[in-house]
């Protein structure tokens, strides 16, 4: 069998008595939109945090692309192929998108970059950030700054700075946040394609984005997986009806 895009095995984070993730078990395999699903304090961010490499778990592996990088950072992480993007913006409101994407894409060249001529590199760059825009339809609004880009479009541009790393999966944290009906159909209709090219973890409040787009749910409550499968059969779960869906 080949290798899932990420795997998390039995990742446990203790907040002093209180467990945030407790054993936690998925994977993320090629092609797929696995989406994360639970209530306020259900763990989702602390989850998100032990895979994405800012805190650091009491037990348990993450390994992307069959290599374990429980140990490593951020940074290398993202250079090995976890691309993300975050509720809060990461973007540097000054600079124009391009260089936004640009800064995104060096960081994944790291220090081989060292080696090329300065020219060289920036065209490089530019041809990589160009390329990363257009692919999320921001073609033509490379030279915007990003304060002056709308809200949907700063998600794109988000979007856009973990596909410049040549993502081997990637990490959405409720990229539908605050979008409006029109953006959030115009972002939806990116990661059915995007997926494609990387397979999506994506933590999703708006359960109607998340019915139309995953291929398989997690449900997270109170730390722990209590259900985990196709959509449908999600859906039809009598403890997930009762535990978050609301229902009797
Ligand atoms: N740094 C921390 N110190 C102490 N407790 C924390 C810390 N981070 C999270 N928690 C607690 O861990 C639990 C899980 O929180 P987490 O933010 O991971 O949930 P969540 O599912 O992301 O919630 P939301 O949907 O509201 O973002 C909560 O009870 C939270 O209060």
């Amino acid at each position: 069998m080949t290798e899932p895009a990420l795997a998390v095995e039995g990742l446990r984070k203790a907040f002093g008595g209180l467990t945030a993730t407790d054993d936690v078990s998925l994977d993320l395999r090629a092609g797929e939109i696995h989406a994360l699903i639970g209530p306020n304090g259900a763990g989702k961010s602390t989850l998100i945090g032990q895979i994405a490499g800012w805190i650091a778990p009491d037990a348990g592996r993450v390994r992307l692309a069959g290599r374990d990088v429980t140990g490593l950072g951020v940074a290398e992480r993202a250079r090995l192929g976890l691309g993300r993007s975050f509720q809060v913006s990461s973007l540097a409101a000054p600079l124009s998108a391009r260089r936004n994407v640009m800064l995104a894409a060096q960081a994944r060249e790291g220090s081989s970059f060292r080696f090329w001529r300065q020219v060289r590199r920036d065209r490089a760059l530019v041809a990589a950030a160009e390329a990363a825009l257009a692919r999320v339809g921001l073609a033509g609004r490379g030279n915007v700054p990003t304060a002056e880009l709308s809200h949907g479009e700063r998600r794109l541009v988000e979007v856009a700075c973990a596909l410049a790393l040549g993502p081997k999966a990637l990490l959405l944290d409720e990229p539908m946040a605050g979008l409006g009906a029109e953006g959030s159909g115009a972002l939806a209709d990116l990661l059915e394609t995007l997926k494609a090219e990387a397979p999506i973890l994506l933590v999703e409040h708006d359960m109607d984005a998340v019915f139309r787009l995953a291929d398989r749910v997690s449900v997270l409550v109170a730390g722990r997986v209590i259900a985990s499968g196709p959509v449908a059969e999600i859906r039809a779960d009598p403890e997930v009806r009762r535990a978050y869906l609301g229902e009797d």
